[in-house]
């Protein structure tokens, strides 16, 4: 009976944002399995950057609930401690050092787990060598150790930066339109890299390209005007006539456009 209970990684209930009288957010729900990547769609002001911002902690709701593993209430605390807690947070603009290299940008995203201390004495251990290399390898770098961050392309800078993000370990990642601007190419590898990350990590992803969306979700939330509208697989959120009206029917002819479908 427990089994389903103990795989609930992320329970939000109830959540409700306001900003100043406006209901970016209302009442919405979302649950997170461990292992899952889960795509949260819909129209521009939907409250889906909201939802991220809530459960990373940089926006407090007015009402509802953030529960981690079940029993953390996340809710009120502050972003460090939730980010301490296990999760990580990536917003569109890549925030990386662009003057160091991939090596050094990475090396430095592995030292923040250390206290103060262990990271002023700043030489990797032999095993953080051999994570900090598996790492360069996951994200498809290993070849531009050596380069500057701020001479890779657009793609390359965000996966640099997902690499940097899953060095400090986080059980749940949070990804805001990871594939916006990338050549289709740079698209499919993100897709097989979230692919991959699932294996061990929960991603939550706020994405508009309905092409990618399509490819790589298992389960699809669509929210609209704050408020959960549909939840499912795509092939069943594309069957709803709400969201077809709301959503997907606005995009239908730039999506028929862009699929060979
Ligand atoms: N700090 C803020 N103060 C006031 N209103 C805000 C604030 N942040 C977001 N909003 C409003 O809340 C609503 C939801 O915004 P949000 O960015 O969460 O939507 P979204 O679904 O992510 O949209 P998009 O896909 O366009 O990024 C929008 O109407 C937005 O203008």
């Amino acid at each position: 009976m427990s089994e389903r209970v103990e795989s609930v990684i992320l329970q939000c209930d109830g959540v409700t944002v306001d900003f100043d009288g406006f209901k970016a957010v209302q009442g919405m729900d979302l649950t997170l399995t461990r292992g899952e990547l889960r795509f949260l769609i819909g129209p521009n002001g939907a409250g889906k950057t909201t939802m991220l911002d809530v459960i990373c902690g940089k926006v407090k709701p007015a009402s509802g609930k953030v529960m981690l593993r079940g029993g953390v209430d996340i809710t009120r605390k502050r972003e460090h401690q939730i980010a301490e807690l296990g999760i990580g947070r990536k917003f569109q603009t890549p925030s990386i050092f662009p003057s160091l290299t991939v090596y050094d940008n990475l090396e430095i995203a592995m030292k923040q787990n250390r206290s103060v201390f262990a990271a002023l004495r700043a030489k990797l251990r032999s095993g953080e060598t051999d994570r900090l290399a598996a790492q360069l390898e996951m994200v498809g770098l290993q070849g531009k150790a050596d380069w500057r961050a701020g001479g890779l392309s657009h793609g390359e800078k965000q996966w640099l930066e997902i690499g940097m993000m899953l060095l400090q370990e986080p059980e749940i990642l949070l990804l805001d339109e990871p594939v916006a601007g990338m050549t289709d190419r740079e698209t499919e590898k993100t897709g097989e890299l979230l692919q991959h990350i699932r294996k061990t990590q929960s991603i939550v992803v706020v994405e508009h390209d309905m092409e990618f969306v399509r490819s790589f979700a298992s389960k699809v939330t669509v929210m609209h005007e704050g408020r959960l509208l549909k939840e499912g697989s795509m092939e069943e959120v594309q069957r709803d006539d709400r969201v077809a009206e709301v959503y997907l029917g606005k995009r239908r002819d730039a999506d028929a456009s862009r699929s060979t479908a």
